[in-house]
């Protein structure tokens, strides 16, 4: 593994289904911040994550981390803030103090509430058969919380007309949803937030079938 700080560009360690990457990579995208990816197989030979040389990047054994300024970040939500504090243009934050409330509500439930009980390690550790019924139990009742949050706070996006951080997490939490076969019907609002950024340019290029890691028969 190649010391990302030497780079100029900033590197993103990132596993192509990763949601918590995914977040980062639409942040990134939308900022125009260029990077480079260096891919953590979450996978392969019981995950790269795991290896001595990747815990010294990240001691929670997790992408993403983003090697940036001389410093390596860890946690997706603090590192799109950072971003949003180093990088204002294409602010993905509110002005506005109740508003920018809302936005980290809404993301808090997503990457607190939702995502860590569905990722690997935990499927790993409910294993094999509950898998399924698990994951779609726990998205499924977080969803009924960022529906009817939303329901109160979102204009064309979750928050307001201007995309902010909460669709950041939005998303890429849909895209895992669908993968469990979460039944999505009782989710309007978050459905058409979902529909109106699919074909966004950022988030597009921020897909898990874009990425260079993507499986050849899964990428478009
Ligand atoms: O491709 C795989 O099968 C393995 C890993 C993931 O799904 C990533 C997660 O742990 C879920 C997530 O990011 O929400």
């Amino acid at each position: 593994m190649v010391d990302a700080t030497e780079n100029d560009k900033p590197v993103l360690y990132s596993y192509w289904r990763s949601s918590c990457s995914w977040r980062v990579r639409i942040a990134l995208n939308l900022k125009e911040i260029p990077y480079d990816i260096k891919a953590v197989s979450l996978i392969k030979g019981g995950g790269e994550q795991h290896c001595n040389e990747y815990r010294e990047v990240n001691p929670m054994e997790q992408v993403p981390s983003l090697c940036i300024d001389g410093h390596t970040l860890v946690e997706s939500l603090s590192i799109m803030h950072y971003l949003e504090e180093t990088r204002p243009q294409r602010p993905l934050m509110p002005q506005n103090c109740l508003k920018r409330a809302k936005v980290r509500e809404i993301c808090e439930v997503i990457s607190s509430g939702i995502q860590p009980l569905q990722n690997l390690i935990v499927l790993i550790y409910v294993g094999g058969e509950k898998k399924k019924e698990w994951s779609q139990h726990w998205i499924t009742r977080g969803f009924r919380a960022v529906e009817k949050l939303l329901s109160t706070t979102a204009g064309k996006y979750c928050v307001g007309d201007e995309i902010t951080l909460a669709d950041c997490c939005l998303v890429p939490q849909v895209f895992n949803a669908r993968r469990f076969h979460v039944d999505l019907r009782p989710f309007p609002i978050i459905l058409r937030i979902d529909r109106e950024l699919e074909n966004h340019p950022a988030f597009r290029a921020a897909h898990p079938s874009s990425q260079p890691d993507c499986p050849p028969e899964i990428a478009k």
